[in-house]
C-alpha cells in the first residue's frame, strides 16, 4: 500500500524527533513492500516567520488532501509575546479544527526497562497501562466568547460542550474499553461546573449501550492524585479537552519522560498524529531530544491510518528492545550511569531502525 503522509515538523525539537520517526516508518514500510510518500509543509513559529501566519493555506490544503498528518511540535520563546490567536499554537489548533478529529488517544504506560526512571515506586507503576481519550475540539480551547480586555483588566474563556460532542467521543472511548480491560473512568468537575454535569449525565446515558464496560466517574482534582498513587486501577480514561491535556502530561511520570508518549487523533476527515510533548526550547538544537515518543507515534500512524498492525507492533517492540539493550537519551539517563549508554537523538533513532529491520528480516 501507499500512504500519503503530510509532515509538519514545526519548531524547536519538532524537526529533530520527526526526522527519526519518519526514517523508522520508511524502514518498516519499505521492508514490507509498502511505500510512504512524504510531503513536508510549514506550521507554527517557522510559518509565522516565513509566511506571516502559523497555518499557511498550502499547509492546510496539503493536510486535507493527505491520508494522515504527522506533527512534530510548535511554539518557542521567540513567539511567546504574541496574542493567543496568532501564536504558533493557534496554527495547531486551527489544523486540529480543520481535520475535525475529536478523539485524541494518548496512551500512558509503564515500560519495564524504564520503571526505575519513574519517580514513582516500582510496585506502583509496574504494569500500568492507561489510554486517555481526550476530547480535542471543544471546551475552553474553542469556546466563545473569549477575550482579554486590556481596558477593564478582565479576561474570559468559555468552557462549552454540546451533548452530541460528548456522545461521539464517549462512544469511541467505550468501544476502545471493550477491546481492552472493559473499564472506563470519566473525568469531570461535576461538583462545580454545569458543563461537567452535562458531561457526566451524557456519559452515563451512553454507557447503557455498553453494558460490558464498567463506568466510573472521577472528579479531576482527585484523579490527578489517584493517577499517581494507583495508576494500575485505570484502563480507558475519558476527559474533556483541558483536563486531558493536563492529566496526560502528568501521566508521563508513569513512563519516566514526556519524550516517550505518542498520540493519535481520530474521528475526523484526516487523522492527526503528534507526540504529546512540545517544542522543548530548553534542549532544542542539541540533538539530545528523545525521539521515541515520535517514533511510537509513527507506529500509531501505521496502525490507525495504514492498517499495518504487524508493522506498528514491530516498531513498538524495537523501541523496547533498544531500551532493554541499555540505550538511553539524556532525559532517560537517571540512576547508575554504568548500566546504560547515552545516545543522541539521531543515534537512538538509528538503533531503532537497525533493530526493527533485523526483527522484520527474521520474521519475513
Ligand atoms: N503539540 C505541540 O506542538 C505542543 C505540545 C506541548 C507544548 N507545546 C509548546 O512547546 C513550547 C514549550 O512548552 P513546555 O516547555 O511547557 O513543554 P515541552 O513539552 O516542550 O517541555 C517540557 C519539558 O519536557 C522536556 N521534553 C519535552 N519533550 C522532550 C523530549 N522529546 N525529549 C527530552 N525532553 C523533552 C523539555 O526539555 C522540558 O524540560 C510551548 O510553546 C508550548 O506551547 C507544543
Ligand atoms: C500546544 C498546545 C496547543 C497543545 C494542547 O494544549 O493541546 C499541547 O499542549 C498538547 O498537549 O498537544
Ligand atoms: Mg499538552
Amino acid at each position: 500500500m501507499q500512504l500519503n503522509l503530510l509532515v509538519v515538523a514545526g519548531d524547536g525539537i519538532g524537526p529533530e524527533v520527526t526526522r527519526e520517526a519518519i526514517a523508522v516508518m520508511q524502514t518498516v514500510m519499505n521492508a514490507g513492500g509498502h511505500s510512504l510518500a512524504v510531503t513536508e509543509k510549514r506550521i507554527g513559529g517557522i510559518a509565522i516567520d516565513t509566511d506571516g501566519t502559523p497555518l499557511p493555506q498550502d499547509t492546510l490544503e496539503a493536510a486535507l488532501a493527505s491520508d494522515a498528518v504527522f506533527l512534530g511540535a510548535v511554539g518557542g520563546t521567540k513567539w511567546n509575546a504574541l496574542p493567543p490567536n496568532t501564536r504558533p499554537e493557534a496554527g495547531l489548533l486551527q489544523l486540529r479544527a480543520a481535520l475535525e478529529g475529536f478523539a485524541n488517544l494518548r496512551p500512558a504506560f509503564s515500560i519495564a526497562e524504564l520503571a526505575s526512571n519513574s519517580p514513582l515506586k516500582l510496585d506502583i507503576v509496574s504494569g500500568a497501562d492507561i489510554l486517555f481519550v481526550r476530547e480535542l475540539l471543544g471546551g475552553l480551547y474553542f469556546g466563545a466568547p473569549r477575550e482579554w480586555n486590556k481596558h477593564t483588566g478582565e479576561a474570559w474563556n468559555t468552557m462549552r460542550y454540546t451533548r452530541d460532542e460528548i456522545i461521539r467521543v464517549a462512544r469511541i472511548a467505550f468501544e476502545l474499553a471493550q477491546k481492552r480491560n472493559k473499564k472506563l473512568t470519566s473525568v469531570d468537575k461535576a461538583n462545580v461546573l454545569e458543563v461537567s454535569q452535562l458531561w457526566r449525565a451524557t456519559v452515563t446515558e451512553v454507557a447503557k449501550d455498553y453494558p460490558d464496560v464498567t463506568l466510573e466517574h472521577q472528579l479531576v482534582d482527585s484523579m490527578a492524585m489517584l493517577i499517581m498513587t494507583s495508576p494500575r486501577n485505570y484502563d480507558v480514561v475519558l476527559t474533556e479537552n483541558l483536563f486531558g491535556d493536563i492529566l496526560s502530561d502528568e501521566s508521563a511520570v508513569i513512563t519516566g519522560s514526556l519524550g516517550m508518549l505518542p498520540s493519535a487523533t481520530i474521528g475526523g476527515k484526516v487523522n492527526l498524529y503528534e507526540p504529546i510533548h512540545g517544542s522543548a526550547p530548553d534542549i532544542a538544537g542539541k540533538s539530545i531530544a528523545n525521539p521515541l515518543g515520535a517514533i511510537l507515534t509513527g507506529a500509531l500512524v501505521l496502525r490507525h491510518s495504514a492498517g499495518l498492525e504487524a508493522e506498528a507492533a514491530a516498531i513498538e517492540t524495537a523501541v523496547r528492545k533498544v531500551l532493554e539493550a541499555g540505550y538511553r537519551t539524556t532525559d532517560l539517563a537517571r540512576g547508575n550511569t554504568t548500566d546504560f549508554k547515552v545516545l543522541s537523538t539521531t543515534e537512538i533513532g538509528a538503533k531503532v531502525r537497525e533493530t526493527v529491520a533485523a526483527t522484520l528480516a527474521t520474521t519475513a
